[in-house]
């Protein structure tokens, strides 16, 4: 797996750039941290990988290939190994359909992939949700439920249950944490980093918080106002040639 951005900007209109030049590359198994704040470009940044928006500058390209997002095929075949979890669980599970079969919605999509680390061999696809359930700590009896009936963090797992369905390669995460209680974005963050370490899979985990970045990644890259300002390795978080906003953003995170 690798993700090669190069370049990449985004216009919304002609004098507003959301994203300005920005160049990374991500390799496998390794786990980048994108943090900023509010209107720093993160979601736009999570849309265009994800090729729910158009670019028109610089390029993206995954295992060498371009992402296109014009071109169907192409990213049927990307999605096939790129999964994502977003901050609101709520409106990206269906209130109709019971978990199980949410949880199962990428496996229907892409019936020639069949999850290998799960647990059991089965043809039942219900056995299948339920042990996707299992891997992310949810008990079996959760797959009849609806969506309004879990916790923002058991409908986060759910998200998760699904997205790791396919055994994606990569993972981008925008925002999963942010509308849930601290104790539970710990337990996400820690069932992210398990996860990440039984399936090798690569995360790129976007974020407005610092804390919850450097928790999962060993890898950081500072965004404002759609530029990439610092980046670096974990162990150098304290260090000072650190960028004046990285400081600033740790020691925001340090009072609160
Ligand atoms: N569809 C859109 N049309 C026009 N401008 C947009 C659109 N989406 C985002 N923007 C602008 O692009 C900039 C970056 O927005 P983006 O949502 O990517 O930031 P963000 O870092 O994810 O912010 P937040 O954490 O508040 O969601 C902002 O100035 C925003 O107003």
């Amino acid at each position: 797996m690798s993700l090669v951005v190069e370049g990449l900007s985004k216009r919304y209109s002609k004098n507003m750039k959301a994203l300005n030049g920005l160049s990374f590359s991500v390799q496998e198994g390794e786990c980048l941290g994108i943090v900023g704040e509010s209107g720093s470009g993160k979601s736009t940044l999570a849309r265009v990988l994800l090729g729910l928006e158009t670019y028109k500058e610089g390029s993206i390209s995954y295992n060498g290939k371009p992402i296109a997002p014009k071109s169907r095929s192409q990213l049927r075949e990307y999605r096939k190994s790129v999964q994502m979890i977003f901050q609101d669980s709520t409106s990206s599970l269906n209130p109709k359909l019971p978990i199980w079969k949410s949880v199962l919605e990428p496996l229907d999509n892409f019936k020639e992939l069949t999850p290998s680390f799960l647990p059991l061999q089965t043809n039942n696809r219900r056995e299948v949700a339920e042990g996707l359930l299992e891997i992310v700590g949810l008990e079996k009896h959760m797959a009849d439920r609806y969506p309004g009936e879990l916790s923002g963090g058991q409908k986060q797992r759910v998200s998760i249950a699904r997205a790791i369905s396919i055994e994606p390669s990569l993972l981008i995460c925008d925002e999963p944490t942010a509308s849930l209680d601290v104790t539970v974005q710990v337990q996400i963050l820690q069932l992210l980093k398990e996860l990440q370490k039984t399936t090798n899979m690569t995360i790129l985990f976007i974020s407005h918080d610092i804390r919850a970045v450097t928790y999962l990644c060993e890898k950081v890259m500072v965004l404002k106002n759609g530029t990439l300002v610092d980046q670096f390795s974990l162990e150098a978080l304290y260090h000072h040639e650190r960028h004046p906003y990285t400081k600033a953003l740790v020691q925001a995170a340090t009072l609160e």
